[in-house]
């Protein structure tokens, strides 16, 4: 008897049972199945695009207890939502393939494509700070700081890419995303194209209307696609700092979903600005937002932009080192090497994951690489990009012992990275020169700052003689700080190296030289009026503009480039420096290995996983992908059925018998060829047809015959295929479920087989049964009873147990041999009527809920020759 649980009661705790209930409930939802796809447990929507939706996804291995299993994005694309060589293919190719090819800190990164047979999943890092869209809205706009650190980040990405030959095309706040250190990530790479220097114009215009640069619109002229995502980057520039689009306040076009009106607006419309933003950056938009492309400022003059300038170290990593710092990386999230300890006890920095710094401030720093901090750093005012060394490196640097997940999340951040350079810089200047040494414990590194060098390079790591020793006892700590220094006028690239001790004259921390040569930035928050009062209702927030330009433009004269000039052509350049950061991207592109955007030559990665097949919202589960499974997984699935239909074995006997003999008769109706098996006894009954492919597909073991090329489905090919389909023609794969059925089928036969009884007697009973039952044939009387009669010869058993030694080895021969004689014409429509008695019961419900109506007609049946027997 089940106790009833007691109620929990005011005053006591809940009692035993109530408690043993709920611990099994919360225990059964911890066995609950994960979904899976390949290596992944996916979870919840992130977010959903034109090609599906992205889910949230962790790995499902980690390396050791301890580790927080990685996050990624998973953009699930349904394979049969991509029709062969559509567009659609071809954006989604593109983006893998550009992807593929892009490292850099503020490009999300693609981590891996994998493949099942319903869906393509594109592995992404993780962007758990959301959309920066979002964020804009919700901080209304940035303040003039945060919108410099992040726009210095989009344009380095950009600039990254330009120097790969690719350009986005599609570059808006909604394609922007932020990781959880609200660092820009840019994504959807959909519109991605390659450009070759000496012909980068292009054709297709796209984008999104609002952030798509005039000449996409007003010209049908090949454009520069390089100045077209400039300009998109100046839109997002003044979204970040305004809060709203630029050329939103169109009184005839106020929603600015008329493109042509829109576009007419911006070509005839001074760009304005709201009072609190600061005249440099305004200097920056006038010179970015320049209709006329020509005119407007290359994104390696916008690198060098003084607005840029707290930032200009970070601005200054070459494209190559990025890609360099990007394979250490992939070195680096190697496990450590047998034997090797992993480090727990590695000091971790307190400027590390949290945005606040030593002091506890809150700061708008880039990232912190957490694992390679040995000291603190030294509180700053605001550190833009700080990179640290390690504490003690080793000669496992390379496959560092410390656990990924101790590490920042994001193990290319902008800073880790920044380090690698320079941790790979030191490298190969040690690769290419003999050791010194001297046991010098020193700074590692000297930065020779050179902005008015004519290299594209600002900065060089010049290792000095000092700290060739050993890697080892090389630093303590480096941190480049880009942030102005108050009052000095001059950005400080500060190292908290310790002077050497055998005096190499290295400097200390606070006397690093510092880039004396830059031009002072502005004290821009006290230039920054503020504005507190502004009406922010006077304008619209940025609002999504996903629509493709090509397609809606209305402008009227689609003939001229846009000649109008909002901003001061002269005053564009003002305030950027004419240093040669970035000359060699704007000069032409690097090299890269070739690849083509818009071939499907993608490495996918073939995976299982039960992923669900999202049907509505997707986050239901729907049904399993049967069809991914393994070989091996089936057959272990089938004997373990198997064993489980051993006690089923009799009914399935009889079960299979009848339903042969329905089958049987199918084949005979349609003639030799046995093709039409579509066609029922009757041959015209839609409905009844239906039932019975229903229960033949179930129990048929004639479409079994053409399963897996087994020695054991081989064999029963040649058995059924002589019984069933004398032309071999059944071409139908069976269905997993039909093999399993047919399995159930098989072995049962066997068992019965096993548990014949003795022939003597069941001959003797049958030569009874056929002698009363021939008299009764004779009998009009005895028609109520031709049922029974018929369900006699058809049950092969019965037939069987009357050539006992002749079938005794084969029993489906043995049931063949009984299906014959049930295909005479006399007898058919008896075998007809009863096995429409069996299709209606089985066939009534789906093949889902079919087992419980099998018992039940198997009991009846069981039930039925009982009873028939008994009154024999
Ligand atoms: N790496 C990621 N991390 C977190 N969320 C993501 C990531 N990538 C995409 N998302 C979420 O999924 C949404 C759709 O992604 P995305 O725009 O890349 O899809 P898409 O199919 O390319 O759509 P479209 O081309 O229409 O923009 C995003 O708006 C974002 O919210």
């Amino acid at each position: 008897m089940t106790s009833v649980p007691q109620r929990h009661t005011y005053y006591g705790a809940p009692t035993s049972s109530y408690t043993q209930s709920r611990q099994s409930a919360s225990y059964s939802s911890q066995k609950r199945k994960h979904v899976t796809f390949g290596p992944y447990i996916v979870g919840s929507t992130l977010g959903e695009g034109e090609f599906g939706k992205v889910k949230m996804g962790w790995s499902k291995t980690s390396s050791s207890s301890m580790d927080v299993p990685k996050q990624v994005a998973i953009k699930l694309i349904r394979r049969d939502t991509i029709p062969k060589n559509s567009e659609k293919e071809v954006k989604i190719y593109r983006e893998i393939n550009a992807l593929k090819h892009l490292n850099h800190p503020n490009i999300v990164r693609l981590e891996e494509v994998l493949q099942n047979s319903k869906y393509i999943g594109i592995v992404l890092e993780y962007a758990s700070g959301g959309e920066f869209y979002k964020y804009i809205q919700k901080k209304r706009r940035l303040k003039e700081s945060a919108a410099c650190r992040l726009f210095a980040q989009l344009i380095s990405g950009v600039y990254y890419m330009h120097s790969k030959g690719l350009v986005h095309r599609d570059l808006k706040l909604e394609n922007l995303l932020l990781d959880k250190n609200e660092n820009l990530l840019i994504t959807d790479f959909g519109f991605v194209n390659e450009f070759l220097p000496e012909n980068e114009l292009m054709k297709t215009s796209c984008g999104s209307p609002c952030y798509a640069a005039p000449e996409l619109v007003v010209t049908a002229r090949p454009y520069e696609a390089r100045k077209a995502d400039i300009w998109s980057c100046g839109v997002i520039m003044y979204a970040m700092l305004a809060g709203y689009l630029p050329w939103d306040d169109d009184p005839e076009n106020p929603d600015g979903d008329d493109i042509g009106k829109l576009y007419r607006y911006i070509t005839r419309t001074p760009l304005k600005f709201p009072d609190y933003i600061a005249p440099v950056p305004r200097d920056l938009l006038r010179a970015i937002l320049v209709a006329d492309p020509k005119k407007r400022i290359t994104i390696a003059q916008t690198l060098h932009h003084q607005w840029l300038q707290p930032h200009l170290p970070f601005l200054s990593v070459m494209p190559e080192e990025w890609d360099h710092v990007s394979k250490n990386q992939e070195l680096l999230r190697q496990p450590p090497q047998k034997g090797e300890a992993v480090n727990s006890a590695r000091p971790r920095s307190n400027c590390s994951v949290s945005s606040t710094n030593s002091k506890g401030e809150k700061r708008n720093s880039l990232i912190m690489d957490s694992s390679l901090y040995s000291q603190p750093v030294p509180p700053q005012q605001s550190q833009s990009h700080a990179v640290a060394m390690p504490s003690s490196p080793s000669p496992r640097l390379r496959q560092s012992p410390v656990k990924s997940n101790n590490r920042h999340s994001r193990s290319n951040s902008a800073a880790s990275i920044a380090l690698q350079a320079v941790v790979d810089a030191e490298r190969e200047y040690h690769a290419t020169h003999p050791p010194f040494t001297s046991s010098a414990s020193t700074s590692a590194l000297q930065f020779e700052v050179s902005p008015h060098s004519t290299s594209p390079r600002l900065y060089t790591f010049s290792p000095t003689k000092a700290n060739q020793n050993t890697v080892t006892s090389l630093r303590d700590s480096v941190i480049i700080e880009t942030s102005p220094q108050k009052g000095s006028g001059a950005f400080l690239i500060a190292s908290s190296l310790k002077e050497s001790p055998n005096g190499t004259g290295l400097p200390e921390a606070s006397s690093v030289p510092t880039t004396s040569g830059f031009k002072a930035p502005l004290a821009v928050k006290a230039q920054v009026p503020h504005h507190g009062t502004h009406n922010l209702a006077l304008h619209r927030r940025p609002r999504p503009t996903s629509y493709h330009p090509a397609s809606c433009s209305t402008f009227g004269d689609t003939s001229q480039a846009p000649t109008s000039q909002p901003a001061v052509s002269g005053e564009a350049t003002t305030g950027h420096t004419q240093a040669n950061i970035g000359k060699s991207t704007s000069q032409g592109i690097m090299h890269r290995d070739s690849f083509s955007m818009n071939k499907p030559f993608v490495d996918m990665q073939i995976v299982a996983g039960d992923l669900i097949k999202s049907g509505g919202d997707g986050d239901t589960v729907a049904k399993k992908i049967h069809d991914q499974v393994e070989d091996a997984d089936h057959r272990v699935d089938l004997s373990r059925q198997r064993r489980q239909s051993q006690r089923y074995s009799v009914v399935y006997d009889k079960l299979f018998g009848v339903a042969q003999q329905s089958e049987d008769n199918a084949v005979e109706d349609a003639g030799p060829g046995g093709s039409t098996v579509e066609r029922g006894a009757s041959g015209t009954s839609v409905k009844r047809d239906k039932k019975r492919f229903s229960i033949m597909s179930i129990y048929s073991p004639s479409r079994s015959s053409v399963d897996s090329g087994s020695p054991k489905n081989e064999d029963k090919h040649k058995r059924t295929g002589s019984e069933n389909n004398p032309s071999g023609s059944s071409k139908r794969t069976p269905s997993r479920q039909e093999s399993l059925v047919n399995d159930q089928a098989d072995t049962s036969r066997k068992s019965s087989a096993a548990k014949k009884p003795e022939p003597t007697k069941q001959a003797s009973t049958l030569k009874e049964v056929k002698a009363d039952a021939s008299r009764k044939t004779s009998n009009p009387i005895s028609k109520q009873e031709s049922l029974g009669q018929s369900s006699v010869h058809g049950d092969g058993k019965a037939e069987a147990r009357a050539e006992p030694e002749a079938n005794k080895k084969n029993p489906t021969v043995q049931r063949s041999a009984s299906l014959k004689k049930a295909a005479k014409p006399t007898q058919t429509r008896k075998k007809v009527n009863r096995s429409s008695v069996m299709v209606s019961s089985v066939a009534a419900g789906s093949t889902e809920n079919a087992r419980p109506r099998e018992q039940s007609t198997a009991k009846r049946v069981i039930d039925f020759f009982k009873r028939r027997s008994m009154r024999l």
